[in-house]
């Protein structure tokens, strides 16, 4: 893959105390594509999804945006680099004081001089497409946890991210919930464009929304390339880990 893409990982090795994480792993995240990074619980998506958006700092190697080194931007520019990601976390992360109107217009009415009536456009449109249009007025205590997620999507929407990052958005969901899910991740994702990234351990999800797949396996990448390449790839590893089978060359510790 070309190493001009928009998002870079290189060399990244994270430890905390003396369980190492992260074990020089790299990613050129393609631009304007769906990936999915796969790999099993605690195998460290989630410390990836923090290092790509700055809120964890690696203790060797590079998170690279447009060429430059998050760790090397003062503050001022990490933050403002930052408003070029949305990430969907798991639950959703709404305040629960807000309905989802409001949670979605939070971070117009903070960060931008819109009026109300240019923000309830764009947020009735955005609910509208990720399947809330009739819920704006919930609270989040009122709604499923599919909603939960969407609404999570709207709201990363909302200020109209480059690359869109979703941790785990299956998590939680029957495989109907997850499969409506992925159909609108697809949908926005043709819509609006952007780089998107999902942290998955679930096949169904990877098969159906991704244009590239990575493996993480202990730390390490294991595979990176075109979706089809990967579900038609011969590599016992490969093979073993995308069909979910215990036996074969990946060890169960
Ligand atoms: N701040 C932290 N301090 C210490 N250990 C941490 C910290 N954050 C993550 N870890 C450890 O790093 C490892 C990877 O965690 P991570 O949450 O990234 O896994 P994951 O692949 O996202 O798992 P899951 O699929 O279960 O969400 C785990 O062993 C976790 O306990």
């Amino acid at each position: 893959m070309s190493s001009a893409t928009k998002l870079q990982v290189h060399n990244l090795s994270k430890s905390f105390g003396s369980s190492q994480v992260m074990k020089n792993i790299n990613f050129d995240f393609a631009d304007n594509a769906i990936t999915t990074v796969l790999g099993p619980s605690g195998t460290g998506k989630s410390v990836l999804i923090k290092h790509l958006v700055g809120l964890l700092e690696p203790d060797t190697g590079e998170v690279l945006v447009d060429g430059d080194d998050i760790w090397a931007m003062t503050e001022d520019e990490r933050y403002s680099m930052r408003t070029r990601f949305g990430v969907c976390w798991q639950d959703g992360a709404l305040f629960g004081s807000m309905n989802l109107y409001d949670n979605t217009a939070f971070p117009l009415r903070t960060h931008t001089k819109m009026s109300e009536k240019e923000i309830e456009e764009k947020v009735m449109r955005l609910l509208e497409e990720v399947g809330l249009g009739h819920s704006a007025h919930k609270a989040p205590n009122e709604i499923s946890g599919g909603m939960k997620k969407r609404a999570g999507f709207a709201r990363a929407m909302v200020m109209d991210p480059e690359f869109v990052i979703f941790d785990e958005p299956d998590s939680g969901l029957d495989p109907v919930r997850t499969s409506l899910l992925c159909d609108i991740i697809l949908d926005v994702h043709q819509k609006h464009g952007g780089t998107y990234l999902l942290v998955t351990h679930d096949m169904a999800t990877a098969r159906k929304v991704s244009d590239y797949i990575g493996l993480i396996w202990q730390g390490e990448v294991v595979h990176y390339g075109p979706a089809k390449e990967a579900f038609e790839n011969e590599d016992p590893f490969v093979k073993q880990f995308l069909a979910g089978e215990s036996a074969g060359p990946l060890g169960m510790d």
